[in-house]
């Protein structure tokens, strides 16, 4: 279904800018479509029919724990393993019956990809360009324009042997985008790198998406940095997929009735304390969105099914109670993810 072009009425409504259009347009295109998609090794099933669609331009995280069936699904993606049963189509292309025009579209940075030590960066880039059939001059100027968007211009003519990991990662991007892919698989490529690597690395993939287009599927096991630069999760467990979308609305489903929690304190006046907090739990009772109110000693903690921070907020001040303290949370990744864990989810039964 196609998404309204504005922001929702009460988030400060506004229209967008061209190139937000233009980025709403295309990622309402199909570019990575998985149908029934099955893996079986012998008696084993690795991947048990996937359901998925990726949008043109997404950022989507590909989560789970070890053995889930993730990289399994990259190499069917890729051409490089063949479904048991189910479809795979990467660029409206059959990635099965036609691996080579997958391969020229699609980048694959695995997480820890290998180079020519002798040779320095610029070399190497020049080395995948030729495999590429890039003619050399266009090479050279797009190696030398991507050795400075992945910040290694300074270091081109060093060898690669002597790259620290941050810097191998780095290459290894401009190294996938050298033949200007239209998606690309980054299989944790902030494994090894330090903190401030990482937020470089992360801003750079969100600027690849926002500014060019291009496709990212994540695969990590780092859920706050999937949360910082994913549009979409998809959530694998044992082969399945247990839920896919955006972290509201994850949270939303799995949390229900809790999906936000608001803590709330007030001033209560000297000796009406009981017949104020009567009076407060049901201000903050009637307010939309509300689902369940304690008091906990000087605490108010507030449920909501949708984030009714502004107007509880509102309210209480409309109703004539000092309002000392508000704080408002959100369910991460983390506790998403680690839901799926508990209560027999991880099994596949929710989906
Ligand atoms: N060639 C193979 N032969 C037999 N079993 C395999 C083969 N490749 C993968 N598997 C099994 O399939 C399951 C899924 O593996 P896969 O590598 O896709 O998981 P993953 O989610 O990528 O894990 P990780 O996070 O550790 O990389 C695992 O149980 C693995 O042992």
């Amino acid at each position: 279904m196609a998404r309204p072009l504005h922001y929702p009425a009460g988030a400060g409504q506004r229209l967008l800018s061209v190139q937000e259009i233009r980025k709403e347009v295309a990622v309402s295109t199909p570019i990575i479509e998985l149908r029934g998609l099955t893996k079986r090794y012998g008696d084993f099933l690795a991947v048990d029919g996937l359901d998925l669609t990726i949008r043109k331009g997404e950022v989507f995280g590909l989560l789970g724990p070890n053995g889930a069936g993730k990289s399994t699904t990259i190499l069917m993606m890729l051409g490089l393993t063949e479904p048991s049963s189910g479809s795979v189509e990467v660029c409206g292309i059959d990635a099965t019956v036609n691996p080579i025009e997958v391969k020229r579209r699609v980048g694959y940075l695995p997480d820890d990809i290998g180079f020519y030590e002798s040779y320095n960066g610029m070399d190497n880039l020049l080395y995948t360009a030729r495999l590429n059939r890039i003619p050399e001059d266009e090479a050279v100027a797009r190696a030398q324009r991507l050795l400075s968007r992945v910040g290694l211009a300074g270091e081109a003519a060093k060898k690669t042997g002597k790259y620290s990991r941050g810097m191998r990662q780095r290459l290894g991007l401009a190294d996938v985008l050298i033949k200007n892919p239209e998606v690309i698989i980054l299989d944790e490529p902030t494994l090894g790198i330090d903190p401030q690597g990482v937020r470089e690395f992360l801003e750079l993939i969100v600027r690849l998406s926002r500014e060019e287009g291009i496709t990212v599927l994540l695969s990590s096991h780092h859920l706050h940095q999937v949360q910082q630069v994913c549009d979409r999760v998809g959530i694998f467990v044992g082969g399945k997929l247990l839920a896919d979308g955006d972290i509201p609305t994850l949270s939303a489903q799995l949390f229900a009735n809790e999906a936000f929690k608001i803590t709330i304190r007030v001033k209560f006046s000297e000796g009406k304390q009981d017949t104020e907090k009567q009076r407060l739990m049901q201000v903050v009772q009637s307010v939309e969105g509300v689902t369940s109110v304690q008091f906990d000693q000087d605490d108010i903690h507030i449920s909501c099914y949708k984030d009714a921070t502004p107007h509880v907020a509102r309210a209480v001040i409309e109703n004539g109670f000092d309002l000392i303290h508000l704080n408002h949370k959100e369910h991460g990744l983390d506790e998403i993810y680690h839901r799926y864990f508990e209560g027999g989810k991880a099994d596949g039964k929710t989906k």
